[in-house]
């Protein structure tokens, strides 16, 4: 049997005076697993991800990584697991591009800590994954939302953990970086990283996704594989427009469907 490496267990988020955010949510995921996120806007996604990052704490319920609570680790053994790529980054230190990957180094080394050789090499990869090389010594303040996008991804790739937590991560991305980059997410989930990501693009996990989630009214409704969760029937009800769909070559597409 798969080992689970992350899990939840009836996690509720509740705030002041209104329905719960989210509501006895369980959950288990595997090394090697692509899991795409869909919701409406407010749904709860982002708040899921930061409870399975520890950033947030649920009214009740648990988080386990590795078998463990996820509250009982340290925020560098946390680190060293799982990185979490936020939406919409905003950049306020100069640092240089490289300097901001290698800071994905910081779990391994220690704040203060010298990267030796190997963390470069780390850095070098992570950089030339997402396409970097060529902004290297470019300030971040400098940059365009989708260039600084993909510093945050390559910080998080040098990181090396097995867990990424990626919210809404295309975001921003040119139409090129975007397919590069869910290649790139498939690339790592087959090496035997969990990646787990939000999305509002259904069709951008369906080809590579191994697995569709779709959180609603507090609960996640359908867990599946994505051709039996990503349909026009489903995504019409859950965003409220008439959908069809369209299968082509291993991928699926819609477009809105006029009533007539
Ligand atoms: N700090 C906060 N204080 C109070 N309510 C919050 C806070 N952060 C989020 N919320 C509320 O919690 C709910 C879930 O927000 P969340 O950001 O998790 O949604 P989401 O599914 O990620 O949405 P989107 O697709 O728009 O990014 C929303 O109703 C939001 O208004």
């Amino acid at each position: 049997m798969t080992e689970v490496f992350l899990s939840c267990e009836a996690v509720t988020l509740k705030r002041l005076g209104r329905p719960a955010v989210l509501d006895g949510i369980t959950l288990t995921f595997c090394r090697g697993e692509l899991v795409g996120l869909l919701g409406l806007n407010g749904a709860g996604k982002s708040t899921l991800l930061r409870i399975l990052m520890g950033l947030l704490k649920p009214t009740s319920g648990t988080v386990h990584l590795e078998g463990e609570l996820l509250s009982s680790f340290r925020s560098t053994d946390v680190a060293r697991r799982l990185a979490y790529v936020p939406q919409g980054h905003a950049a306020v230190f100069p640092y240089t591009v490289r300097r901001m990957v290698e800071l994905g180094r910081v779990p391994h080394h220690g704040i203060a800590g010298r990267l030796g050789p190997d963390d470069q090499r780390k850095v070098d990869a992570a950089l030339e994954r997402l396409g970097l090389c060529g902004l290297a010594d470019r300030p971040v303040t400098e940059l365009s939302g989708g260039e600084r996008q993909r510093v945050v991804l390559a910080r998080a790739l040098a990181q090396e953990a097995v867990g990424l937590l990626l919210d809404e991560p295309m975001t921003g991305l040119d139409y090129g970086h975007q397919v590069r980059l869910m290649g790139l997410l498939a690339e790592l989930a087959s090496e035997g990283h969990l990646v787990f990501l939000t999305s509002h693009r259904p069709e951008e996990f369906f080809a590579s996704g191994s697995r569709a989630l779709v959180l609603d009214g507090g609960h996640i409704v359908a867990d599946g594989p994505p051709e039996q969760i990503v349909t026009a029937e489903r995504m019409s009800r859950l965003y409220g427009v008439p959908l069809a769909q369209i299968d082509h070559a291993g991928k699926r597409f819609f477009h809105h469907e006029e009533n007539t």
